[in-house]
């Protein structure tokens, strides 16, 4: 397997205190849109940065198309196409004063900057706003005139933090359809907590907890290792034949338990019985009610559960990351009188 990116026991402390990321292993092959998950302060923004060299590392090393990170590394920084959660961009300037000085500042030749200029305005939607100034912009402009200035050199690799942070629902459809689109030629590593974002745009995983990797693989793998064990009926009828259903199925046989929820039902398989089994059984029940099925339907998206599964199974190992010094502050904060 070829690799866009690989680490091996990457490791970086901020100032001797937080260990942010903790002897990191992560994979991402050539190809691949590779979704970088965690919750706050797993990490993630840290990674990043070290791959692109804007943090030196504690310990361990990087290496982006075989090419050994750092900060020095300006070759890396050349094959990668950066978008930073909250881009800062320069207000005072129009939008093609700027393409046009990072595109200068990436060494592009005259006769290729401007048919670039124009073909990426269009792509990201900004055309009509190529002589707007920048601090007019709203979040979503500004996110795609970001992502224009990391595509600008046409890199291999895009790197991009929280892509979808802040925007509405058309704007975020247009950043993830422009994701898979991209990616038909590119490596893609998203940064986000956003899982629906995952789910329809990438095919590989990581998990960070704590600065550790708790995960890493396929979707489908990610998907395997934990067996959906519950699905939700969503009912229209009289609330009474709703009660008298959610009774029914509570005996069909390997139903573990079934409780109501307003116009919905929540049906927990155990642990023997066939999925497909149970749930043709209980669809039975309702078609032989006076209720109609609205919907069937996980109780929340595979990659959610699995996401919260892998937190919690990590949690429940009892690591926790740890300052290596509490600092005077903290130690006055806590206070002598329960030392
Ligand atoms: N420059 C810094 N100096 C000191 N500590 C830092 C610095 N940058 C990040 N940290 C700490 O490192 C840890 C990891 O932060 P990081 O921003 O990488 O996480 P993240 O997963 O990207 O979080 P989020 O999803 O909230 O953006 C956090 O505890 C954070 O407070």
């Amino acid at each position: 397997m070829d690799l866009a990116i690989h680490t091996e026991h990457l490791t970086k402390i901020y100032a001797q205190r937080v260990i942010a990321v903790n002897d990191m292993t992560l994979k991402v092959p050539v190809g691949s849109v590779y979704g970088l998950l965690g919750p706050n302060g797993a990490g993630k923004t840290t990674t990043l940065k070290l791959l692109l060299g804007l943090q030196q590392a504690s310990a361990g090393e990087a290496k982006v198309f075989g090419r050994r990170c750092g900060p020095r590394a300006t070759d890396v920084r050349a094959m990668i196409g950066y978008l930073p959660t909250h881009p800062v961009l320069p207000g005072h300037l129009c939008v093609v004063e700027y393409l046009d000085l990072l595109g200068k500042l990436c060494r592009l030749p005259s006769q290729l900057r401007k048919p670039r200029l124009t073909s990426l305005l269009r792509a990201v939607g900004l055309l009509g706003a190529t002589h707007q100034r920048i601090a007019t912009f709203s979040t979503g402009m500004r996110t795609r005139l970001g992502i224009a200035a990391s595509l600008l050199a046409d890199p291999p690799l895009l790197i991009w933090d929280e892509p979808t942070a802040g925007l509405d629902p058309s704007a975020r459809r247009f950043t993830l359809d422009l994701i898979r689109e991209l990616a038909k030629s590119r490596t893609v590593v998203v940064a986000t907590h956003i899982l629906s974002d995952i789910d329809q745009i990438c095919d590989h995983v990581g998990v960070m907890q704590e600065g550790r990797m708790i995960f890493s693989g396929s979707m489908r793998e990610m998907k395997q290792r934990l067996q959906r064990d519950d699905f939700c009926l969503e009912l229209d009828g009289e609330v009474d034949a709703i009660l008298q259903l959610q009774q029914q199925v509570a005996e069909v046989p390997g139903v573990a338990a079934c409780s109501h929820e307003m116009h919905s039902i929540v049906v927990e398989i155990s642990d023997r019985h066939s999925r497909a089994g149970v749930v043709a059984e209980v669809l039975k029940r309702v078609e032989s009610s006076d209720l109609s099925l609205l919907a069937l339907r996980s109780t929340q998206s595979d990659t959610e559960y699995a996401y919260l599964q892998l937190l919690q199974e990590d949690s429940e190992h009892g690591f926790r990351r740890f300052d290596l010094k509490a600092t005077s502050d903290e130690h006055a904060a806590i206070g002598d009188s329960v030392l």
